[in-house]
């Protein structure tokens, strides 16, 4: 018998993003795309299109996922790995859909599916699922027989994902004025969702107390002070805040707001702090204009020196975790024990979402969890 490829069973790997806009004309049919049946208010869409044009209509995270999948296939033919590598996006061309239609069409009947979203949350986890499972609704429609899509887990602490953010806080920090550094804050950012989707994060016996989304950026923001203070020997006070809040005013979100931050920080004698935007996998349009427009112009107006660390990108450590993830999962799948590597204190996540992890507010069929119609 053949010895099977490491990669087995699976036959490709397609990257899942969020998808931005790469022109001016793009930038309102991207937000309707975003916003569609969702009930933010008109002002916030107006605000947010106006973020988009201050960039030329481009956002950041269409390159940085060009990056990520070029980087991604060097390293699997580095590996050996003989294994394609696609691209969809939730929003924006490559859209999806048309991916996975595609990838019917080529012949891939099982994929392995890698989310630029670390975390467990509705919009970070269960909304991709949601998309999955309308790309493969529509697939069904066309006559296609749908291939079959599986997640790989949350990779928030995985150190392929926190080592980088270490190397890019010690850099920030290394950037401030000497006279300042060591009085340094982290703040650790994250984009806000609403209260009530961060209770319901998670599998159902995380619910409660900020679910698994609190839980999950505080482990990381923990591990990675921790290990900035054993590099430096300085202990910098950190808080997790929060960035990018949306919805109706009256609908409570996640707080604080990093800016609401930065002034108590600064009323409280802090000399410095060091943005660390740990809930986002590369530079998106919330890191270039809510942190380092928004945020910076605050702290320009504080007088209180600020840096924004860098986010992972396609950093080489955070490629090869995604190829141990993968490598993980298809060695899970062929009935092998494989090493399940996290650091922090909440372990390896689940590779299959339970039934009612990150609810949504009204059910819709969501693919590659324990509750996908499809198999
Ligand atoms: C948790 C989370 C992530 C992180 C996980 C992940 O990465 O998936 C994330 C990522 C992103 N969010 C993005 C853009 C937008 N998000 C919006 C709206 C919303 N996001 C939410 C949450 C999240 N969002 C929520 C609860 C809403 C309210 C409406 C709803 O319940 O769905 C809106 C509408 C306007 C507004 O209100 O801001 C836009 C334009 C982009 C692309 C940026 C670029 O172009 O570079 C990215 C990567
Ligand atoms: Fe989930």
């Amino acid at each position: 018998m053949p010895e099977q490829r490491a990669t087995s069973p699976y036959d490709a790997l397609l990257l899942l993003s969020f998808g931005g806009p790469e022109g001016p004309d793009d930038v309102v049919p991207f937000l309707e795309n975003v916003t569609r049946g969702r009930g933010i208010p008109k002002e916030r869409l107006k605000e947010v299109g106006r973020h988009y044009f201050l960039f030329g209509g481009v956002s950041p995270i269409n390159e940085q996922n060009r990056a990520l999948l070029g980087a991604l296939r060097k390293d699997f033919a580095e590996h050996g790995l003989d294994l394609p590598v696609y691209w969809g996006n939730r929003n924006w061309t490559p859209c999806l859909t048309d991916t996975l239609r595609e990838m019917t069409r080529d012949g891939r009947r099982r994929i392995a599916v890698l989310a630029t979203s670390a975390y467990a949350s509705y919009s970070g986890c269960r909304q991709y699922r949601e998309n999955l499972a309308d790309a493969l609704a529509a697939l069904v429609e066309e006559g296609l027989e749908p291939p079959r899509v599986d997640k790989l887990r949350h990779y928030f602490n995985h150190p392929g994902f926190v080592r980088p953010m270490v190397d890019s806080v010690l850099t920030s920090l290394a950037d401030l004025p000497e006279e300042v550094r060591a009085g340094a804050r982290l703040a650790f950012t994250t984009h806000s969702v609403p209260v009530a989707a961060a209770d319901t994060s998670g599998p159902v016996e995380d619910h409660g107390d900020g679910g698994a989304y609190v839980a999950q950026h505080l482990d990381v923001a923990r591990l990675i002070a921790d290990a900035v203070r054993e590099e430096t020997g300085v202990e910098h006070p950190w808080q997790l805040v929060y960035q990018s809040r949306s919805g109706a005013p009256h609908i409570p979100w996640l707080e604080p707001d990093i800016c609401d931050h930065l002034e108590a920080v600064y009323g409280d004698g802090a000399p410095a702090v060091v943005m660390v935007p740990i809930g986002f996998v590369s530079d998106h349009m919330e890191v270039l204009y809510d942190l380092d427009t928004e945020a910076t112009a605050k702290a320009a107006e504080l007088g209180l020196p600020v840096r924004r660390s860098a986010t992972v990108g396609a950093d080489e450590r955070f490629v090869g975790a995604v190829r141990d993830l993968l490598l993980e999962r298809a060695a899970t799948e062929r009935g092998r024990a494989a090493e399940r590597c996290a650091l922090g204190a909440l372990g390896p996540s689940h590779d299959v979402c339970p039934v009612g992890c990150c609810p949504a507010r009204t059910p819709r069929p969501a693919a590659a969890g324990a509750d996908s119609p499809y198999s």
